[in-house]
């Protein structure tokens, strides 16, 4: 993980164009990390100003609605991250694409849209940096896969990457690829918000009060995970040191065995491959 830095990596705006959870847990994390002075991030979004007000007060960025001054923002901000849902995109992107000169860097965190599609609904052949990172960037533990155009150049590059640095790991794929590490990094979290509501349950239906149940679970997450980062033993090799022989574990685990749970996440991470790709075909299909 990234030193918290003195001196800020980016010294010009950077706008959010979509001011929802994902954008507000980049900004929060480079906020925290020193990224960029909050005062260079501007934030737009389609209508809702109670939101932008919120994160105005929260994070002390710039946060507008107003016509004139997003169309300014969009014109000359050095870098734009698109960051609404994808059925929003196309839209937004071919209005985008009538204000934007060649050497704007545009980041787009939005599931299923290609970079194809993105420089075709822009109407540009714009550097366009792909990526899919997660909500854990929001504490500077995020993982964001990151794909580029071949019209990014080296420092742009660069700055992408200084930028999802600062809120986490990057990882730098074949954007074939994205889809399944979305199915991974990108929506996993919440497989893991899911697993740990269901083990939560457990423990207030065993008669644990919900404070303890919780505590106990999400130590026992991240001690799971810092196991496995910290040992650099296999998941299966850690899995076993707690398994005795006919002990609790391997009931448990047989339990999980019973409802295929090994097959059914892997099924899950598919799914989510294939809804990324609908999504992003549907928006293709709006090129034509
Ligand atoms: N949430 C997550 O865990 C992750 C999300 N992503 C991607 O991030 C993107 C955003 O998701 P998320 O933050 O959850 O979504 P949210 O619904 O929380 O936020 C979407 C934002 O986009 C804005 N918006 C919609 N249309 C436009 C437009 N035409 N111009 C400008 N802004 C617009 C909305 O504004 P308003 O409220 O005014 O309509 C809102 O601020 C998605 O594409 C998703 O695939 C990627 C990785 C993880
Ligand atoms: O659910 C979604 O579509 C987005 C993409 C990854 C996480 N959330």
């Amino acid at each position: 993980m990234c030193q918290q830095s003195t001196v800020p990596l980016l010294d010009h705006n950077i706008v959010f164009y979509g001011a929802g959870s994902m954008a507000e847990a980049i900004v929060r994390g480079m906020i925290n990390r020193n990224v960029v002075a909050s005062g260079k991030i501007v934030m737009l979004n389609r209508s809702s100003s109670e939101r932008l007000a919120e994160l105005r007060s929260r994070y002390g960025i710039v946060g507008t609605n107003d016509p004139a001054h997003k169309t300014e923002h969009l014109r000359t901000s050095p870098v734009i991250v698109l960051a609404m849902k994808p059925k929003d995109a196309a839209e937004a992107l071919r209005e985008l694409g009538q204000l934007l000169s060649p050497d704007q860097l545009v980041i787009s965190v939005i599931a299923g849209l290609n970079i194809r599609t993105i420089q075709g609904l822009l109407g540009t052949k714009q550097p366009v940096v792909r990526t899919m990172p997660n909500t854990s960037s929001s504490i500077g533990l995020g993982a964001t896969g990151l794909a580029f155009s071949k019209e990014v150049e080296e420092q742009s590059r660069r700055l992408a990457l200084n930028i999802f640095e600062a809120v986490g790991t990057t990882t730098v794929i074949d954007e074939e690829r994205m889809e399944t590490l979305t199915g991974i990094s990108g929506s996993g979290p919440a497989y893991i918000y899911y697993m740990m509501e269901a083990m939560i349950a457990a423990g207030i239906r065993g008669g644990l009060p919900l404070e303890q149940s919780t505590e106990l679970t999400v130590q026992t997450v991240l001690g799971a995970a810092r196991m496995v980062q910290q040992t650099g033993e296999e998941p299966a090799a850690l899995r076993k040191k707690v398994t005795s022989p006919n002990g609790s574990t391997q009931a448990a685990l047989e339990v999980l065995e019973r409802g295929d749970f090994f097959e059914t996440v892997i099924a899950a991470v598919n799914r989510c491959a294939e809804r990324s790709r609908e999504m992003g075909s549907a928006l293709e299909k709006e090129l034509s």
